[in-house]
Protein backbone atom coordinates (compact mmCIF):
# COMPACT_ATOMS: atom_id res chain seq x y z
CA UNK A 1 0.00 0.00 0.00
CA UNK A 2 1.34 3.83 -0.62
CA UNK A 3 0.60 6.27 1.70
CA UNK A 4 0.70 9.63 2.66
CA UNK A 5 3.24 11.41 5.05
CA UNK A 6 2.26 14.48 7.08
CA UNK A 7 4.02 16.47 9.22
CA UNK A 8 2.19 18.97 11.63
CA UNK A 9 3.57 21.70 13.18
CA UNK A 10 5.93 19.79 14.21
CA UNK A 11 9.07 20.79 16.49
CA UNK A 12 11.95 19.18 17.90
CA UNK A 13 13.81 20.79 20.81
CA UNK A 14 17.11 19.33 21.99
CA UNK A 15 18.12 19.42 25.55
CA UNK A 16 19.49 22.76 26.55
CA UNK A 17 16.68 24.72 24.51
CA UNK A 18 17.97 24.05 21.22
CA UNK A 19 15.16 23.84 18.44
CA UNK A 20 16.59 22.25 15.39
CA UNK A 21 12.95 21.85 14.12
CA UNK A 22 10.44 24.89 14.49
CA UNK A 23 7.07 24.19 13.71
CA UNK A 24 7.05 22.81 10.00
CA UNK A 25 4.71 20.97 8.05
CA UNK A 26 4.24 19.35 4.95
CA UNK A 27 1.96 16.92 2.86
CA UNK A 28 3.80 14.01 0.82
CA UNK A 29 1.27 12.36 -1.57
CA UNK A 30 1.27 8.46 -1.90
CA UNK A 31 4.43 7.13 -4.04
CA UNK A 32 5.76 11.09 -4.35
CA UNK A 33 9.63 11.45 -4.05
CA UNK A 34 9.88 14.25 -1.80
CA UNK A 35 13.91 15.76 -1.19
CA UNK A 36 14.63 17.64 2.03
CA UNK A 37 17.70 20.04 0.87
CA UNK A 38 19.43 22.87 3.02
CA UNK A 39 22.83 23.49 4.47
CA UNK A 40 24.53 21.74 7.40
CA UNK A 41 22.32 22.00 10.55
CA UNK A 42 19.11 23.13 8.89
CA UNK A 43 17.17 20.19 10.42
CA UNK A 44 16.85 17.73 7.26
CA UNK A 45 18.09 14.37 9.37
CA UNK A 46 16.32 15.35 12.64
CA UNK A 47 12.80 15.60 10.68
CA UNK A 48 13.59 12.28 9.03
CA UNK A 49 14.72 10.58 12.07
CA UNK A 50 11.10 12.36 13.88
CA UNK A 51 9.22 10.59 10.89
CA UNK A 52 11.22 7.05 11.49
CA UNK A 53 10.22 7.49 15.02
CA UNK A 54 14.29 7.51 16.02
CA UNK A 55 13.77 10.73 17.76
CA UNK A 56 11.39 11.60 19.81
CA UNK A 57 8.83 14.83 18.28
CA UNK A 58 8.76 17.77 21.36
CA UNK A 59 5.52 18.68 19.89
CA UNK A 60 3.12 18.69 16.73
CA UNK A 61 2.19 15.22 15.13
CA UNK A 62 3.48 12.76 12.17
CA UNK A 63 1.20 10.98 10.33
CA UNK A 64 1.50 8.13 7.97
CA UNK A 65 -1.27 7.60 5.90
CA UNK A 66 -4.47 8.55 8.45
CA UNK A 67 -2.40 7.91 10.92
CA UNK A 68 -1.03 10.07 13.96
CA UNK A 69 2.10 7.95 14.81
CA UNK A 70 4.03 9.93 17.41
CA UNK A 71 3.66 7.36 19.57
CA UNK A 72 3.93 4.38 17.53
CA UNK A 73 6.99 2.04 17.42
CA UNK A 74 9.55 2.59 14.39
CA UNK A 75 9.27 -0.94 13.53
CA UNK A 76 5.34 -0.52 13.43
CA UNK A 77 5.43 2.61 11.57
CA UNK A 78 6.13 0.80 7.89
CA UNK A 79 8.82 2.76 7.36
CA UNK A 80 12.50 1.99 6.12
CA UNK A 81 15.62 4.13 6.58
CA UNK A 82 18.77 3.91 4.34
CA UNK A 83 21.33 5.61 5.42
CA UNK A 84 24.74 6.88 3.71
CA UNK A 85 27.27 4.41 5.17
CA UNK A 86 25.17 1.67 4.30
CA UNK A 87 25.53 -0.28 7.54
CA UNK A 88 25.71 -3.71 6.53
CA UNK A 89 26.51 -6.79 8.66
CA UNK A 90 30.01 -7.15 7.57
CA UNK A 91 30.32 -10.91 7.71
CA UNK A 92 26.78 -11.63 6.33
CA UNK A 93 26.54 -12.70 2.57
CA UNK A 94 24.49 -10.11 -0.15
CA UNK A 95 21.23 -12.47 0.74
CA UNK A 96 21.79 -12.44 4.53
CA UNK A 97 22.04 -8.52 4.83
CA UNK A 98 18.80 -8.27 2.30
CA UNK A 99 16.79 -11.06 4.17
CA UNK A 100 17.85 -9.82 7.62
CA UNK A 101 14.76 -8.03 8.41
CA UNK A 102 12.50 -10.85 7.11
CA UNK A 103 14.22 -13.23 9.19
CA UNK A 104 13.53 -10.90 12.22
CA UNK A 105 10.23 -10.92 11.38
CA UNK A 106 10.03 -14.98 11.53
CA UNK A 107 8.96 -14.70 7.50
CA UNK A 108 8.73 -18.56 6.47
CA UNK A 109 12.52 -20.00 4.48
CA UNK A 110 10.79 -19.99 1.30
CA UNK A 111 9.15 -16.90 1.22
CA UNK A 112 12.34 -15.43 2.58
CA UNK A 113 13.99 -16.94 -0.53
CA UNK A 114 11.52 -15.82 -2.71
CA UNK A 115 11.63 -12.12 -1.51
CA UNK A 116 15.10 -12.07 -1.71
CA UNK A 117 15.15 -13.00 -5.41
CA UNK A 118 12.67 -10.43 -6.47
CA UNK A 119 14.32 -7.90 -5.30
CA UNK A 120 17.82 -8.83 -5.95
CA UNK A 121 16.75 -9.22 -9.53
CA UNK A 122 15.00 -5.43 -9.74
CA UNK A 123 18.63 -4.35 -8.14
CA UNK A 124 20.71 -6.34 -10.69
CA UNK A 125 22.38 -7.92 -7.75
CA UNK A 126 21.62 -11.52 -8.60
CA UNK A 127 25.16 -12.72 -9.29
CA UNK A 128 26.72 -11.23 -6.02
CA UNK A 129 24.11 -12.90 -3.05
CA UNK A 130 27.14 -15.24 -1.89
CA UNK A 131 29.13 -12.50 -1.86
CA UNK A 132 29.82 -10.71 1.56
CA UNK A 133 30.07 -6.62 1.26
CA UNK A 134 34.28 -6.56 1.73
CA UNK A 135 33.65 -8.44 -2.35
CA UNK A 136 31.30 -5.79 -3.30
CA UNK A 137 31.70 -2.56 -5.52
CA UNK A 138 30.47 0.68 -3.24
CA UNK A 139 27.16 0.89 -5.51
CA UNK A 140 26.86 -2.56 -5.10
CA UNK A 141 26.72 -2.19 -0.86
CA UNK A 142 24.16 0.46 -1.46
CA UNK A 143 22.11 -1.21 -3.71
CA UNK A 144 22.41 -4.38 -1.09
CA UNK A 145 21.56 -1.68 1.96
CA UNK A 146 18.47 -0.29 -0.58
CA UNK A 147 17.21 -3.77 -0.78
CA UNK A 148 17.32 -4.41 2.85
CA UNK A 149 15.46 -1.42 3.00
CA UNK A 150 12.55 -2.53 0.08
CA UNK A 151 12.26 -6.18 1.34
CA UNK A 152 9.38 -5.42 3.46
CA UNK A 153 7.70 -3.85 0.77
CA UNK A 154 7.36 -0.38 3.35
CA UNK A 155 4.88 2.45 2.39
CA UNK A 156 7.13 4.86 3.19
CA UNK A 157 11.56 4.85 2.38
CA UNK A 158 13.34 7.20 3.92
CA UNK A 159 16.91 7.87 2.54
CA UNK A 160 19.17 10.27 4.67
CA UNK A 161 21.58 10.90 1.85
CA UNK A 162 22.06 6.88 0.56
CA UNK A 163 24.46 8.31 -2.16
CA UNK A 164 27.22 10.35 -0.37
CA UNK A 165 29.88 7.70 0.05
CA UNK A 166 29.67 6.98 -3.55
CA UNK A 167 32.52 8.23 -6.31
CA UNK A 168 31.13 11.35 -8.80
CA UNK A 169 30.72 8.91 -11.43
CA UNK A 170 28.64 6.41 -9.09
CA UNK A 171 26.27 8.83 -7.74
CA UNK A 172 25.08 9.91 -11.36
CA UNK A 173 24.13 6.35 -11.97
CA UNK A 174 22.82 5.72 -9.00
CA UNK A 175 20.47 8.86 -8.76
CA UNK A 176 18.02 7.45 -11.94
CA UNK A 177 18.70 4.37 -10.74
CA UNK A 178 17.32 5.08 -7.01
CA UNK A 179 14.57 6.87 -8.88
CA UNK A 180 13.72 4.15 -11.21
CA UNK A 181 13.60 1.69 -8.17
CA UNK A 182 11.55 4.06 -5.73
CA UNK A 183 9.06 4.03 -8.80
CA UNK A 184 8.68 0.76 -9.36
CA UNK A 185 8.12 -0.05 -5.55
CA UNK A 186 5.53 2.50 -5.22
CA UNK A 187 6.48 3.28 -1.67
CA UNK A 188 6.65 7.38 -0.89
CA UNK A 189 9.95 8.69 -0.02
CA UNK A 190 11.77 11.35 1.55
CA UNK A 191 14.62 11.80 0.39
CA UNK A 192 17.54 13.39 2.69
CA UNK A 193 20.58 15.63 0.84
CA UNK A 194 22.72 18.40 0.97
CA UNK A 195 23.59 18.19 -2.92
CA UNK A 196 21.32 20.67 -4.78
CA UNK A 197 21.98 18.61 -7.71
CA UNK A 198 20.60 15.67 -6.34
CA UNK A 199 17.52 17.58 -5.38
CA UNK A 200 16.61 18.86 -8.84
CA UNK A 201 17.25 15.62 -10.19
CA UNK A 202 15.78 13.36 -8.14
CA UNK A 203 12.81 15.14 -6.65
CA UNK A 204 9.14 15.18 -7.44
CA UNK A 205 9.23 17.83 -5.48
CA UNK A 206 11.82 19.73 -2.99
CA UNK A 207 11.38 21.07 0.60
CA UNK A 208 14.28 23.53 1.67
CA UNK A 209 14.50 24.07 5.19
CA UNK A 210 16.10 27.01 6.59
CA UNK A 211 17.30 27.25 10.19
CA UNK A 212 14.41 24.67 11.26
CA UNK A 213 12.18 25.79 8.76
CA UNK A 214 10.98 25.44 5.25
CA UNK A 215 12.04 28.00 3.21
CA UNK A 216 9.85 26.62 0.42
CA UNK A 217 8.26 24.07 -0.93
CA UNK A 218 7.18 22.94 -4.81
CA UNK A 219 8.37 21.24 -7.85
CA UNK A 220 12.24 21.37 -8.60
CA UNK A 221 10.96 24.04 -11.84
CA UNK A 222 9.23 26.10 -9.04
CA UNK A 223 12.09 26.60 -6.66
CA UNK A 224 14.50 27.17 -9.33
CA UNK A 225 12.45 30.21 -11.17
CA UNK A 226 10.76 31.26 -8.22
CA UNK A 227 12.59 30.94 -5.55
CA UNK A 228 10.23 32.14 -2.52
CA UNK A 229 13.58 33.44 -0.54
CA UNK A 230 16.92 35.04 -1.04
CA UNK A 231 18.58 31.73 1.05
CA UNK A 232 16.76 29.08 -1.56
CA UNK A 233 17.91 31.27 -4.43
CA UNK A 234 21.55 30.48 -3.46
CA UNK A 235 20.73 27.53 -2.16
CA UNK A 236 19.72 25.76 -5.69
CA UNK A 237 21.47 26.00 -8.81
CA UNK A 238 24.97 25.54 -10.05
CA UNK A 239 27.06 28.04 -10.16
CA UNK A 240 24.87 30.23 -7.78
CA UNK A 241 23.07 33.04 -8.52
CA UNK A 242 24.49 36.28 -8.34
CA UNK A 243 23.54 38.73 -5.93
CA UNK A 244 23.64 42.35 -6.44
CA UNK A 245 22.56 44.21 -3.39
CA UNK A 246 21.53 48.18 -4.40
CA UNK A 247 18.39 50.30 -4.29
CA UNK A 248 15.18 50.36 -5.93
CA UNK A 249 13.58 53.77 -6.78
CA UNK A 250 10.08 54.17 -9.14
CA UNK A 251 9.34 57.46 -11.02
CA UNK A 252 6.38 57.40 -12.95
CA UNK A 253 5.72 53.85 -14.09
CA UNK A 254 9.51 53.03 -14.34
CA UNK A 255 11.90 51.23 -12.05
CA UNK A 256 15.47 51.51 -11.33
CA UNK A 257 17.56 49.38 -9.59
CA UNK A 258 21.18 50.33 -9.00
CA UNK A 259 23.83 49.57 -6.67
CA UNK A 260 27.64 50.22 -6.76
CA UNK A 261 28.99 49.28 -10.08
CA UNK A 262 25.64 47.94 -11.50
CA UNK A 263 22.57 49.41 -12.28
CA UNK A 264 19.27 47.41 -14.37
CA UNK A 265 16.14 50.22 -15.77
CA UNK A 266 13.08 48.01 -16.02
CA UNK A 267 10.42 49.28 -18.22
CA UNK A 268 6.60 48.13 -19.52
CA UNK A 269 4.62 45.72 -17.64
CA UNK A 270 7.42 44.14 -16.36
CA UNK A 271 8.27 47.07 -14.35
CA UNK A 272 4.81 47.75 -13.64
CA UNK A 273 4.03 44.24 -12.19
CA UNK A 274 6.96 44.87 -9.82
CA UNK A 275 5.62 48.17 -8.77
CA UNK A 276 2.38 46.98 -8.09
CA UNK A 277 4.37 44.67 -4.84
CA UNK A 278 6.83 47.24 -3.76
CA UNK A 279 5.98 48.39 -0.67
CA UNK A 280 7.22 51.71 -1.05
CA UNK A 281 8.94 53.91 -3.66
CA UNK A 282 12.44 54.11 -2.81
CA UNK A 283 13.91 50.89 -0.65
CA UNK A 284 16.96 48.54 0.12
CA UNK A 285 16.83 45.34 -2.40
CA UNK A 286 18.48 42.90 -3.83
CA UNK A 287 18.30 41.79 -7.26
CA UNK A 288 19.25 38.34 -8.46
CA UNK A 289 20.05 36.45 -11.82
CA UNK A 290 21.41 33.36 -12.62
CA UNK A 291 24.36 32.77 -14.32
CA UNK A 292 23.03 31.56 -17.30
CA UNK A 293 21.09 34.99 -17.73
CA UNK A 294 23.57 36.83 -18.16
CA UNK A 295 26.48 37.37 -21.17
CA UNK A 296 29.36 38.99 -21.96
CA UNK A 297 28.41 42.12 -24.10
CA UNK A 298 25.33 41.30 -26.67
CA UNK A 299 22.78 43.25 -27.40
CA UNK A 300 20.43 42.60 -24.07
CA UNK A 301 20.52 45.05 -21.17
CA UNK A 302 23.89 46.23 -20.02
CA UNK A 303 24.35 45.17 -16.06
CA UNK A 304 27.50 46.86 -15.33
CA UNK A 305 31.11 46.04 -16.18
CA UNK A 306 34.83 44.80 -15.00
CA UNK A 307 37.46 43.11 -15.12
CA UNK A 308 37.08 39.28 -15.93
CA UNK A 309 38.91 37.19 -12.82
CA UNK A 310 38.68 34.39 -13.90
CA UNK A 311 37.61 31.73 -16.76
CA UNK A 312 36.69 28.18 -15.62
CA UNK A 313 35.79 25.78 -18.75
CA UNK A 314 33.45 23.13 -17.09
CA UNK A 315 33.63 21.43 -21.10
CA UNK A 316 30.41 22.15 -22.73
CA UNK A 317 29.80 25.87 -20.94
CA UNK A 318 32.89 28.19 -19.38
CA UNK A 319 32.18 30.15 -16.12
CA UNK A 320 33.43 33.71 -16.09
CA UNK A 321 34.05 35.62 -13.08
CA UNK A 322 33.91 39.21 -13.70
CA UNK A 323 34.45 41.57 -11.10
CA UNK A 324 32.03 44.40 -11.21
CA UNK A 325 32.89 46.66 -8.52
CA UNK A 326 34.00 44.42 -5.93
CA UNK A 327 31.34 41.82 -6.65
CA UNK A 328 32.00 38.65 -8.09
CA UNK A 329 29.33 38.54 -11.30
CA UNK A 330 29.47 34.60 -12.33
CA UNK A 331 28.60 34.42 -16.41
CA UNK A 332 27.81 31.10 -18.12
CA UNK A 333 28.71 30.80 -21.52
CA UNK A 334 28.24 28.10 -23.74
CA UNK A 335 31.12 28.41 -26.18
CA UNK A 336 33.89 27.11 -27.03
CA UNK A 337 36.04 28.78 -29.43
CA UNK A 338 35.47 32.55 -28.55
CA UNK A 339 36.80 33.20 -24.90
CA UNK A 340 37.30 36.37 -22.93
CA UNK A 341 41.12 36.30 -21.46
CA UNK A 342 41.61 37.09 -17.76
CA UNK A 343 42.32 40.27 -17.14
CA UNK A 344 40.31 41.60 -19.92
CA UNK A 345 37.58 44.12 -18.72
CA UNK A 346 33.92 42.82 -19.92
CA UNK A 347 30.81 43.99 -20.35
CA UNK A 348 27.65 42.11 -18.64
CA UNK A 349 24.47 42.11 -20.16
CA UNK A 350 21.21 40.27 -19.50
CA UNK A 351 20.45 37.41 -22.26
CA UNK A 352 17.01 37.68 -24.54
CA UNK A 353 14.46 35.49 -21.56
CA UNK A 354 16.77 36.53 -18.41
CA UNK A 355 14.95 36.25 -15.31
CA UNK A 356 15.31 38.97 -12.85
CA UNK A 357 14.48 38.23 -9.32
CA UNK A 358 13.70 40.66 -6.85
CA UNK A 359 14.11 40.11 -2.81
CA UNK A 360 13.36 42.86 0.13
CA UNK A 361 15.54 43.79 2.27
CA UNK A 362 14.08 40.97 4.74
CA UNK A 363 15.29 38.39 2.27
CA UNK A 364 11.65 37.69 0.72
CA UNK A 365 10.95 37.54 -2.91
CA UNK A 366 9.10 40.35 -3.94
CA UNK A 367 8.47 39.39 -7.62
CA UNK A 368 10.16 38.67 -10.93
CA UNK A 369 10.14 40.03 -14.41
CA UNK A 370 12.01 38.84 -17.82
CA UNK A 371 13.69 40.56 -20.56
CA UNK A 372 12.05 40.58 -24.10
CA UNK A 373 14.95 41.55 -25.88
CA UNK A 374 13.81 41.78 -29.69
CA UNK A 375 16.03 43.49 -32.33
CA UNK A 376 17.36 46.58 -31.26
CA UNK A 377 13.93 46.92 -28.46
CA UNK A 378 14.33 46.14 -24.95
CA UNK A 379 11.23 45.05 -23.04
CA UNK A 380 10.01 44.01 -19.67
CA UNK A 381 7.34 40.86 -19.10
CA UNK A 382 6.09 40.28 -15.88
CA UNK A 383 7.07 37.00 -14.35
CA UNK A 384 4.03 35.22 -13.19
CA UNK A 385 4.94 31.70 -14.04
CA UNK A 386 4.63 30.09 -11.20
CA UNK A 387 3.50 32.91 -8.19
N1 LIG B 1 21.32 14.93 19.59
C1 LIG B 1 21.41 16.25 19.45
N2 LIG B 1 21.53 17.07 20.51
C2 LIG B 1 21.59 18.42 20.38
N3 LIG B 1 21.57 19.05 19.19
C3 LIG B 1 21.47 18.30 18.08
C4 LIG B 1 21.38 16.87 18.15
N4 LIG B 1 21.28 16.39 16.87
C5 LIG B 1 21.29 17.47 16.07
N5 LIG B 1 21.40 18.61 16.78
C6 LIG B 1 21.44 19.98 16.27
O1 LIG B 1 20.22 20.22 15.58
C7 LIG B 1 20.44 20.98 14.39
C8 LIG B 1 19.88 20.23 13.20
O2 LIG B 1 20.65 19.06 13.01
P1 LIG B 1 20.37 18.06 11.79
O3 LIG B 1 21.31 16.91 11.94
O4 LIG B 1 18.93 17.75 11.72
O5 LIG B 1 20.78 18.95 10.56
P2 LIG B 1 21.00 18.56 9.03
O6 LIG B 1 20.25 19.56 8.26
O7 LIG B 1 20.67 17.14 8.80
O8 LIG B 1 22.54 18.82 8.86
P3 LIG B 1 23.70 18.00 8.10
O9 LIG B 1 23.47 18.22 6.63
O10 LIG B 1 24.94 18.64 8.58
O11 LIG B 1 23.54 16.57 8.49
C9 LIG B 1 21.94 21.22 14.30
O12 LIG B 1 22.21 22.50 14.80
C10 LIG B 1 22.53 20.16 15.21
O13 LIG B 1 23.72 20.62 15.79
Amino acid sequence: MTLAVEARDLWKTYAGGMHAVKGINFRIEPGELVVLVGGSGCGKTTTLRMVAGLERISDGQVLVGDRVVNDVHPSKRGVSLVFQNFALYPHKSAFKNIAFPLESAGVSRDEIRRRVNEVAEMLELGAHLDKTPDGLSGGQQQRVSLGRAIVRDPDVLLLDEPLSNLDARLRVVMRSELKRIQRRVGSTAIYVTHDQVEAMTMGDRIVVMDAGQIAQMGTPAQVYLTPATLYVAQTIGSPAMNLFTGRASVAADKLSLSGQGWAINISGDGARALIARLPGADMSITAGIRPEDLDLGGVGAALGMGPCVTAEPLGSETLYNIDVSGVTCRVLRRETSVSMPEGQTAPVHLRSGARLHLFGADGLRIGGTVLRDSIGHVGWAPDESFV
